[in-house]
C-alpha cells in the first residue's frame, strides 16, 4: 500500500469559522450560538469560542489575541440559514458489509449472517475488492457527516490493515477492528484456532499503531464478533489482551432471541446470562461497546452499568432484521452511556441521521406497546442528536475530544444547509424546505426528520476538510 499518503497531521493553517453553531449542552438541550466565531488552530483544536460577534469584530479582536496573522488565517463563513454542528459518531458499523446495504429480505440474524454476510465478508480477502468497498464506505459515511466510525472489518489481516490506511488517508477518525471468530461461521470464513485469531488480532493492532502511534486519528479495537462465534479459549485470550493493552473492545449482545438461546446452550458454565458470559472472560470493560442490547434483562443491564460498558443503539438494524426494540430510555435511566450505530448492513442506511430518526420512532413504538404516553418516555429530537454526538463520543471513549464545540476539543464538524424556498439560486435543494417562519428548534426538527447527505455541505475532521458537497 506504499502509495497511500498517510496523514495523521491536520493541515497547517489556522481557521476562523463564523456563523451559527449548534451542539448538545445536555441530553435534552441543544445550545444555539448565533453570529458567533470559533477559532481552530493548525492542529485542529478549538482555541476560542466567541458568541455574538460579527466577523469583522472577531477578526479584529480574536486574531491579535491568538497571535494569528490575518493573511495566514483561513476564514470559513456559514451562509444565512446554514449551521455548524458536531460530526456524527457511528458507534457500530461493518465496513465490509457496505455493498449489502438494503439486502436482507425477510431474514433474521442467524440466517442473515449465513445467507448475506459471511460470503460477502469472506470475499474481501481480495485486496482490490476490499479497496473498492472500503474507499467507498469511508467516502459515503463522511458525506453523511460521520466524522468518527467504529468499524468492523473482516477476519482478513491485510484487508483490515487496508481499512486503517484508507481511514488515515481519507481523514476519517476511526476505530479499526479485525473480526475474531473461530466457530459458527462456514469453514471458508473462520480463524483456524484461538491462537491464530489472537496472533492475527495482534498483527492488526501493531499495524494501526505503526501508522498512528498516538492514536490521534485511528485506534485499534479488539473485536470478538459475538459470543456464539467465539470459543471460550478465544474469548479468554481476548479478555486478557484487552486488560494488557487497555484497548477498546467491541462486540454484539442480546440482539435476537435465538442468538440468546444459542449463547445459553454454548456456554452453560460461563455465567447465567449473555452479559455474564462476556464478563466471565473479562470482556465487559469501561471501553467495551456492546451493539444492540435489545433483550437485556434487568440484571444484565445492572451488570453492564456496574462494569461501565457502553451500548450502541442500532434501531435501523433492529427493525430491518426484526431483532426487536431496544429500550433506550430504560438504559439511560440506569446510567448506561448510549450512542447510535447504523450497523450497516444489518442496518439499511449509512446515515447516522437516519438512525437518529429511527431511534425516535422506535421509542414511540415502545410507548405504544407498553401503553405509556408520558412525554419523557419518547426520545426527543434533542436527545437523539445528543446520542449521535456527545453520547457517541462517550461510547467510543473520546468525550474530551469530540462531540461538542468547546475550547480544547477537536474540530470534527459538519456544515449543514437547509433549502430556503425564497432563494432563487438555491444550490441543490435537498429534502428540507424552510419557509422562513420556522424557529431554529423547528429547523432542527425538520432536518432530523427529513434531512440527508444533500444537507451536509462540508465536513472537517481535526480541522481538515474531508468532504465538500459539489
Ligand atoms: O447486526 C449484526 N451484524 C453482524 O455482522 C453480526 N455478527 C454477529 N452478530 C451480528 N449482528
Ligand atoms: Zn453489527
Amino acid at each position: 500500500m506504499g502509495d497511500i499518503g498517510f496523514e495523521t497531521k491536520p493541515p497547517a493553517k489556522n481557521k476562523l469559522f463564523h456563523g451559527t453553531f449548534i451542539h448538545s449542552k445536555a441530553l435534552t438541550e441543544l445550545e444555539y450560538l448565533h453570529n458567533a466565531a470559533v477559532a481552530v488552530d493548525s492542529l485542529g483544536t478549538i482555541v476560542a469560542v466567541s458568541p455574538d460577534t460579527d466577523l469583522t469584530k472577531a477578526q479584529a479582536t480574536l486574531l491579535p489575541q491568538l497571535n494569528w496573522s490575518f493573511d495566514d488565517t483561513e476564514i470559513v463563513v456559514a451562509k444565512p440559514g446554514q449551521f455548524f454542528f458536531p460530526g456524527f459518531i457511528d458507534t457500530h458499523l461493518h465496513a465490509s458489509q457496505y455493498p449489502n446495504v438494503g439486502l436482507f429480505g425477510s431474514s433474521t440474524l442467524l440466517d442473515w449472517l449465513n445467507t448475506y454476510t459471511f460470503p460477502l465478508e469472506a470475499s474481501l480477502s481480495s485486496l482490490p475488492k476490499a479497496q473498492k468497498v472500503y474507499s467507498r464506505v469511508i467516502r459515503k459515511t463522511l458525506s453523511h457527516g460521520t466524522t468518527t466510525a467504529a468499524y468492523y472489518a473482516t477476519i482478513d489481516v491485510p484487508a483490515t490493515n487496508l481499512l486503517a490506511d484508507l481511514c488515515l488517508s481519507s481523514g476519517q477518525r476511526a476505530l479499526i477492528g479485525r473480526v475474531c471468530m473461530d466457530q459458527l461461521g462456514p469453514a471458508y470464513y473462520l480463524d483456524e484456532s484461538p491462537a491464530e485469531s489472537l496472533a492475527k488480532t495482534k498483527q492488526c493492532i501493531e499495524h494501526v499503531l505503526s501508522r498512528d502511534p498516538q492514536m490521534e486519528l485511528i485506534t485499534p479495537i479488539i473485536t470478538p464478533r459475538f459470543a456464539p462465534a467465539c470459543s471460550a479459549p478465544l474469548m479468554k485470550e481476548l479478555g486478557r489482551l484487552a486488560k494488557e493493552t487497555d484497548l477498546p473492545v467491541q462486540t454484539h449482545i442480546s440482539e435476537n432471541k435465538n442468538e440468546i438461546a444459542l449463547v445459553a446452550s454454548l456456554f452453560p458454565d460461563a455465567g447465567s446470562s449473555y452479559a455474564e458470559v462476556y464478563d466471565t472472560f473479562g470482556l465487559l470493560t469501561p471501553k467495551t461497546i456492546l451493539a444492540h442490547a435489545v433483550h437485556l434483562t434487568e440484571k444484565e443491564a445492572d451488570l453492564v452499568r456496574e462494569r461501565r460498558s457502553k451500548v450502541s443503539h442500532c434501531p435501523c438494524s433492529n427493525s430491518a432484521i426484526t431483532s426487536g426494540a431496544a429500550r433506550v430510555r430504560w438504559l439511560l435511566d440506569k446510567g448506561i452511556e448510549v450512542g447510535l450505530g447504523t450497523d450497516m448492513s444489518g442496518g439499511y442506511s449509512p446515515s447516522v441521521l437516519e438512525a437518529a430518526r429511527h431511534a425516535v420512532l422506535v421509542s414511540r413504538h415502545i410507548c405504544m406497546d407498553e401503553g405509556r404516553s408520558e412525554e419523557r418516555d419518547k426520545l426527543s429530537v434533542e436527545e437523539v442528536l445528543y446520542l449521535a454526538t456527545r453520547g457517541g463520543a462517550k461510547v467510543v471513549g473520546m468525550e474530551e475530544k469530540i462531540g461538542g464545540l468547546e475550547v480544547g476539543m477537536e474540530w470534527d464538524v459538519q456544515l449543514v444547509g437547509l433549502h430556503d424556498v425564497d432563494e432563487e439560486d438555491a444550490e441543490e435543494e435537498g429534502n428540507v424546505d424552510v419557509f422562513g417562519w420556522e424557529s431554529w428548534e423547528e429547523k432542527i426538527a425538520k432536518w432530523v426528520y427529513n434531512g440527508d447527505d444533500r444537507n451536509t455541505k462540508k465536513v472537517w475532521v481535526r480541522g481538515r476538510l474531508v468532504h465538500e458537497r459539489k
